[in-house]
């Protein structure tokens, strides 16, 4: 798992052996101990290169070993034998040094890096710290504010920044080795007393106290219950304050809280679940690895509104020819404008050059005839939807690919108008679709294989985090999502506020609370689908419709043209209209207390535990029927689809690791709770999967798809 060469008469190569990205197995760390002495003990052996095979120096300590018990040497001991050696030691840094790979280079006595490479301490992502001595050492060599900013967002710097800030010495664009090799020929007679990082005093700057406060005050800010980035900013309080060697004893200290932590556990599985959701597989037994992709250069998105534009610029990222069509030619004007300006922007931003000449604008439907995809993202209407697909299929050729931004239609139906319902698949957005990270790609029982593999590879190309789901009404994301919001909605009747309800799924982790996410998304919205769904009986009161509880209260709002931030007013006020700033309206808090009269409803104080267990335990209840239906392969692709496009904590893993790490026969018991007292609520009423995962002994997360049944899709 490491082997060592003698190069150059005189050089002890070191290479770490471990594909894809030589991380720190116990393997890779015996390799390493046991060469790094037979290279310091060999008189023949002056100075000493260690790099990494197949252009990756380290990708960091090998995050499946965590869970179980460590075997082999520790790392802190290992690094301090190579600090420690009498003959310079150089690392060649290619592809990356991540976290323990970073903190092995800093045990050097130099570093030599690629002009390609990437450098950080990632743990803080991990909900650990970088303990194998970085938490101490990176300070001493970059300064406290320096290190601060890389050990707490957990960001990685390229070598051009990495030179800047003195983490290594040399950049090259040749070959690594060959420059590291000539390096440490050229160090092996000089003292490297000034080498070793851990006994150089660590450089702060006058108001260093006033500093970490700030840090602080920020990292909680924005970890929002995360305890990771607060370990961080005090491991380097301990670097700045404290002997190396009572650092480090800080720093063991801090790690064994992190390393077993809920937090560390979630972050971990969002790690290996963000990659696991691109190996997709279909009912029919299709798979990522077995379905080529077409090849896609030029691609047509139709309908150019927030959506429209935003997919757009996406494209145009991703290094994709575009032709964007609007009808009216007044809107495309005004998208035109949008979509310049924010490529303008994105271009500016990011130090690139500008790529206006790759979107073609057209009023035109005729112009998408040469695009081998075109994305459908005009408004949601299933009419308008139809008449275009019907359009679309004798438009463009047999080949093309035809995807729709629909955010909850049925994908079948939409198949259903084309002459090849095989090319159809849904690819649903999420706003802003040049920022936010989620795609969920929705076959439907007729997509062929290679049409979801396209979307898949095309979504991967854009940079986001693809989700292949099955085709029901809202999806994944949305169907899960309907609980959540009803629930809201009963707690309010019930005596609740909107405050209070937003308040307790603020402190759970969420950027914002369920009420204050709907004034921004627009009450309107869900207006349109219950009106859809034929729900809305305007000016009535009544609390059952099909044949179920019915909260009219959203109805009510946008009746009285409360449509959220938009127009000033929703569950919040917005003073003035279009400001981002909720306030508590004294107009709600009276049409509650006339509402829950007009009922008979007696008000109840509820407690921020009941408002939690009944908003996220309605959702990940309907977790549990999705998976029982096949509509997401697994638990983690409904986790993804929380994380990335819901704003779920990622400290608690998405909303089926978090019911796993509550216990799912507490989930089951408070589900049965709830739906005793509210019989007439049918998404109370636990799914059978849960159950059976209950009577089976609750298996961990990662069994759950052998309780599963065969998958399907289905409306
Ligand atoms: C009881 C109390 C005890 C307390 C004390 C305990 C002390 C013990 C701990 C000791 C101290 C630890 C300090 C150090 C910690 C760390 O180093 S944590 C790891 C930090 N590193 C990272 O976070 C990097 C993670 N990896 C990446 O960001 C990327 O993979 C990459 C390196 C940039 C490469 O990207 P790309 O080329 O896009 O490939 P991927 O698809 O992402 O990855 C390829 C496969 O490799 C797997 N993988 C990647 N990194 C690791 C890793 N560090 N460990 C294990 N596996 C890794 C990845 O999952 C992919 O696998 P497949 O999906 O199966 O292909």
């Amino acid at each position: 798992m490491a082997a060592l060469t003698l190069v150059s008469g005189s050089v002890g190569l070191i290479t770490l052996q471990n594909p894809p990205v030589n991380a720190l197995s116990s393997a890779v760390r015996q390799g390493i101990v046991d060469t790094v002495q037979r290279a310091v003990s060999d008189p023949q052996v002056k100075s000493v290169v260690i790099c990494g095979q197949n252009g990756v120096f380290c990708g960091g300590a090998d995050i499946k070993e965590f869970g179980k018990t460590m075997l082999g040497p520790p790392l802190v001991p290992m690094i301090h034998t190579i600090e420690a050696a009498d003959k310079p030691v150089v690392a060649a840094i290619e592809g990356s040094a991540l976290g323990g790979g970073l903190e092995l280079a800093l045990g050097c006595h130099y570093r030599i890096t690629h002009s390609k490479a990437r450098l950080g301490l990632p743990e803080v992502t991990l909900g650990l710290l970088p303990a194998a001595g970085g938490s101490q050492r990176l300070p001493r060599l970059i300064g406290v504010p320096a290190a601060l900013d890389l050990i707490t967002t957990g960001r990685h710097v390229t070598a051009a920044e990495a030179l800047k800030l003195g983490i290594v010495d040399q950049v090259t664009d040749q070959s690594t080795v060959e420059a590291a090799v000539k390096f440490a020929l050229s160090v092996e007679v000089q003292s490297l007393t000034s080498r070793r990082i851990s006994t150089l005093p660590c450089p702060c700057p006058a108001d260093v106290d006033a500093l970490f406060e700030g840090v602080m005050q920020r990292v909680r800010q924005r970890g929002r219950g995360a305890i990771a980035p607060v370990a961080c900013v005090q491991a380097v309080q301990a670097a700045a304050t404290l002997p190396y060697a009572q650092g480090m004893e800080r720093e063991q200290e801090l790690m064994a809280t992190l390393f077993t932590s809920g937090q560390a556990r979630a972050l971990q599985y969002c790690f290996f679940s963000q990659r696991a959701v691109s190996r997709w597989s279909l009912p029919s037994g299709a798979r990522w690895d077995s379905t080529k992709p077409n090849p896609v250069t030029k691609v047509a998105v139709i309908g150019l509104g927030t959506m429209g534009r935003g997919i757009t610029v996406a494209l145009v990222q991703a290094g994709l020819s575009v032709v964007a069509v609007e009808t009216h030619e007044q809107q495309m004007m005004a998208a035109q404008r949008a979509v310049s300006g924010m490529l303008e922007r994105l271009a500016q931003r990011q130090g690139v050059p500008l790529a206006l000449d790759r979107v073609r604008f057209s009023t035109e439907l005729e112009a998408v005839a040469d695009v081998q995809i075109v994305i459908e993202a005009v408004f949601e209407d299933m009419a308008l939807k139809k008449q275009l697909f019907k359009q679309l299929s004798s438009l463009c050729p047999a080949e093309t690919l035809l995807f729709s931004n629909t955010s909850s239609l049925d994908i079948d139906h939409l198949a259903a108008q084309t002459d090849h319902p095989q090319q159809v698949v849904g690819m649903h957005f999420f706003a802003p679709a040049h920022i936010m990270k989620l795609l969920e790609v929705v076959y439907g029982p007729r997509s062929a294989p290679q049409a979801v593999a396209t979307a898949m590879e095309l979504g991967k190309r854009m940079g986001k985090v693809s989700v292949a789901v099955g085709n029901c009404r809202g999806f994944v994301g949305n169907r899960m999502l309907m609980h959540y919001l009803e629930e809201a909605l009963f707690l309010l009747e019930e005596g609740s506020s909107p405050e209070s309800i937003d308040q307790a799924l603020k402190e759970f982790g969420f950027p914002m609370g369920v009420f204050q996410m709907s004034d921004l998304s627009g009450l309107d919205v869900g207006w349109k689908v219950r009106k859809a769904q034929g729900l809305v009986e305007p000016g009535q009161m009544s609390r059952v419709r099909q044949g179920r509880r019915y909260s009219p209260l959203g109805d009510l709002l946008c009746e009285q043209g409360r449509f959220g931030q938009k127009t000033g007013q929703g569950w919040y006020l917005y003073d003035p209209a279009g400001s981002r700033t909720p306030r508590p309206d004294p107009w709600l808090q009276r049409f509650l207390e006339q509402y829950r009269a007009r009922q008979g409803l007696v008000s109840r104080r509820i407690d921020s535990e009941e408002v939690l267990e009944r908003c996220l335990y309605a959702l990940i209840n309907e977790g549990f029927h999705i998976l029982h239906e096949g509509i997401a392969a697994g638990p983690e692709d409904i986790d993804m689809i929380y994380v990335f496009g819901y704003g779920w904590p990622r400290h608690r893993g998405g909303p089926m690791f978090y019911a796993s790490q509550v216990g799912l026969a507490r989930v089951l018991q408070r589900l049965e709770h709830y739906h005793q007292l509210h019989p007439d609520v049918p998404h109370l009423q636990p799914s059978s999967l849960l159950r059976q995962l209950v009577s089976s002994g609750s298996p961990p997360i990662q069994r759950w798809k052998e309780a599963i049944r065969k998958p399907h899709s289905a409306l």
